[in-house]
């Protein structure tokens, strides 16, 4: 086997999916242009984030680095802790791991089924202190002045809920009248979001039953984000929309966010889910799988 070749898992979190490294002996560091190119769905393994498990500096089960498909690195991937807190609990053999991330030490638990785990998120912040334009943000004209013309009602006054990662909420009518793939850009880059934002759009259909579509900063379009379900929830907590404890339908599937009264943690169930093992040849960015992930044990135990 060339010194080259690199195993990796690919795992996701309600189809939100993420390649995972394990870099806690030896160390990995790619290139932006290598991460996207690895990121890309066409010509390579395909997924919204590329996470790399290293040691921990601060005495956690590990220390997870996350970068968007785009090559970016950020602070917070929501889903990306639920599945690395799941194989570091496999690993130790136990029901809860600390994470530690650039937002800060996370602990992960499981409360019932082995692939469910639910994250502690951590407190969220109502404005971002990280914008310096948050009075900016408030003026409904900046959003629609950018946007543009939309083939849907226009979009204004979103909430803004950082989750150690910058989220922006609109609340619309219903999230299938949009286009995020053309208006999602477009808000990711708008002039009030400096470092860029996650994007959702969500309404409540049932009481405590919220339905989001997403485009996440860095990746776009994506089957679930767990980090903007939980702004999503604390929102509708905080206007009054819903109670603590809220369902987030996304297309991936759902999941349940308690924002804790006690505390005012977050705290983030779902669904988690190894699709395969394989080996990328870091020289040559080719890559093939090498063993069946969760499905193949569904498969036969059935
Ligand atoms: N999918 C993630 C969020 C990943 C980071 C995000 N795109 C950002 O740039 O902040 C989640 O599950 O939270």
């Amino acid at each position: 086997m060339s010194t080259a070749r690199r195993p990796f898992l690919k795992m996701n979190g309600l189809g939100n999916d993420f390649v995972v490294w394990d870099a806690r002996d030896v160390p990995l560091t790619l290139p932006v242009e290598q991460i996207a190119s690895l990121g890309d769905r066409n010509t390579g393994i395909g997924f919204d984030q590329m996470i790399t498990v290293e040691r921990s500096g601060v005495g956690a089960d590990a220390f997870m680095r996350i970068h968007n498909r785009d090559g970016s690195q950020v602070d917070a991937c929501g889903n990306a802790t639920r599945c690395v807190g799941r194989l570091l609990m496999e690993e130790n053999g136990l029901e809860a791991a600390t994470i530690e991330t650039r937002a800060g030490l996370l602990h992960a638990f499981r409360t019932g089924a082995p692939q469910t785990i639910t994250v502690d998120m951590g407190k969220p912040r109502l404005a971002w202190d990280q914008i310096p334009l948050a009075e900016e943000f408030h003026d409904t004209r900046a959003i629609e002045l950018q946007i543009g013309p939309i083939d849907a009602p226009c979009l204004h006054t979103p909430a803004a809920v950082s989750m150690g990662n910058p989220h922006a909420i609109f609340w619309v009518k219903d999230v299938e009248a949009y286009d995020l793939g053309t208006i999602g850009p477009l808000l990711e880059h708008h002039p009030v979001f400096p470092e860029g934002a996650n994007i959702s759009l969500a309404h409540v259909f049932a009481p405590n039953e919220i339905r989001v579509k997403v485009w996440e900063r860095g990746a776009g379009v994506t089957r679930a984000c767990g980090t903007a379900a939980c702004a999503v929830a604390v929102a509708a907590a905080r206007d009054r929309k819903a109670g603590r404890t809220s369902t987030i339908h996304l297309p991936g599937g759902a999941l349940t966010i308690e924002w804790r009264e006690k505390d005012d943690h977050v705290l983030m169930t779902g669904l988690t889910e190894i699709e395969f093992e394989g080996e990328v040849d870091l020289d040559t960015l080719t890559w093939e799988k090498t063993q069946a992930g969760d499905a193949s044990i569904a498969g036969a135990a059935e």
